[in-house]
């Protein structure tokens, strides 16, 4: 097949990126055309499924693959079918018609992560068409909601008796990154995403005078602090003023990140058209979205948010629609951990490179470790720029069909495992920790 190959691989890709499945877009987002498309794939391949929808028009998409020894923990392949939008003004192609140009395909989700949906699929199809038969079962969740915060997504899901009734899992495979070295990168853990906004009260008067503490004033100052913060951070990971890096070997999960990333206040008559500019407004808001590293402990970042806004006399809360984590959870990437061994040998046994990393951003993994599931985040993307979110984010043929091999490799291995040396006190500590 060459670069520009229309293999039916590629053409299932390509089919599954047209559905337009944007973060909770209602009825327009798509979320129910994208899991019928992953339903009917799932029956094609021959898995059970099932729905699961706590939060109506939000569905869950469970499949299974029964190994013959059901009494060992599973393995669990995540992956969310949601996508953040894409500003069309700024592509070079239409980002829902995932077309191919140079042997690379376009579209919002190539990296982020609907190439994991369809590489998971496809690559149990193929183990199915040679014969493979697994010991342990292998389950699939596809879920919504990810890119929004999750908290309707998997963190609705862990709470359902569908979930339970999946039995124990051994190890779950959640999104990655991709890699623009020839090696992949692994997520054993992330930064802690916290939205935090922030509300300043204070008089109103006339834009003419100087009227004392307004609200806007408070807001600028606790903001002020907030990015010295940023800036020490930054300092701290080692990188100039024009993104380059020097001196430190310090990567994007090892610092805390915070982000102003809204900014709210004004007084208007029509609907925020217009404004009245000689009116001091009486509220004030700002967003901060803020990762804390895991060498920060969060109570920590806590007390200097609290300091920041008892001191300018403003408050903070946590964004309402959020279920923000207070410690970081870790799946040990170490001979302590089997499915880590497991894992790390599985792809060594393929020739492939592993990086362990902290997770920059946020993923669905973070509530599967606050059960005590050991997760993973992983997706098959080497010799790749990393473009989740991006304009024009492109995954190219050879790597998307290169990928289906890894996982096909993966599960194979993974799935043969009979009870791991070392696997069985893990789960008991897992219980004492529950
Ligand atoms: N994956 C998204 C992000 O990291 C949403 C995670 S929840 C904050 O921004
Ligand atoms: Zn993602
Ligand atoms: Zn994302």
């Amino acid at each position: 097949m060459g670069s520009n190959g229309h293999n039916a691989d590629v053409e299932l890709f390509r089919q599954f990126l047209r559905i337009r499945s944007v973060s909770d877009e209602g009825p327009a987002g798509n979320y129910s055309q994208a899991v019928a498309w992953l339903e009917r794939f799932c029956h094609k391949i021959g898995l059970k499924t099932q729905h699961v929808e706590p939060v109506k028009g939000k569905p869950v998409l469970l499949a299974t693959w029964h190994g013959t020894k059901p009494q060992l923990p599973a393995l669990l392949l995540n992956s969310h079918y949601d996508v953040v939008p894409a500003m069309e003004e700024f592509w070079t192609v239409d980002p829902w018609a995932a077309e191919i140009q140079d042997g690379k395909i376009y579209g919002r989700g190539t990296q982020d992560m609907k190439s994991v949906c369809v590489q998971y699929l496809l690559a149990i199809e193929r183990l199915k068409k040679k014969g493979f038969t697994p010991q342990r079962t292998v389950h699939l969740s596809f879920v919504p909601d990810e890119e929004i915060g999750g908290v309707d997504g998997m963190g609705k899901l862990l709470q359902t008796p569908e979930f339970a009734a999946l039995g124990t899992l051994g190890l779950a495979l959640d999104e990655g990154l991709a890699n623009p070295g020839d090696a992949f990168t692994v997520f054993y853990g992330e930064r802690l995403p916290w939205w935090i906004l922030v509300r300043a009260s204070g008089p109103t008067g006339h834009g003419s005078r100087f009227i004392k503490e307004t609200a806007p004033q408070k807001l600028l100052r606790v903001a002020e602090r907030a990015l010295a913060f940023r800036r020490a951070q930054e300092e701290l990971l080692g990188h100039d003023q024009h993104g380059c890096k020097h001196g430190t070997a310090k990567k994007l999960g090892d610092v805390t990140t915070l982000n102003l990333t809204m900014l709210r206040a004004g007084v208007s008559n029509d609907n925020g058209k217009t404004f009245c500019m000689n009116v001091i407004p009486t509220e004030a808001e700002a967003g901060f979205d803020v990762r804390i590293t895991p060498d920060l402990a969060p109570k920590d970042f806590q007390k200097l948010l609290d300091k920041w806004c008892e001191e300018e006399g403003v408050t903070w809360q946590f964004a309402p629609w959020t279920r923000p984590l207070h410690s970081h959870f870790m799946t040990a990437a170490d001979d302590s951990n089997p499915w880590w061994v497991a894992f790390r040998d599985a792809m060594a046994a393929m020739n492939h490179e592993l990086e362990p990393e902290v997770f920059p951003a946020g993923t669905d993994s973070r509530f599967l470790r606050e059960l005590q599931i050991p997760a993973l985040g992983f997706s098959p993307m080497k010799n790749s720029p990393i473009l989740l979110h991006e304009h024009n984010e492109y995954l190219s043929v050879d790597v998307f069909l290169a990928g289906i091999d890894v996982y096909v490799g993966l599960v194979e291995q993974l799935a043969s495992k009979d009870t791991l040396p070392g696997e069985e006190e893990q789960l008991k500590r897992r219980k004492v920790n529950r």
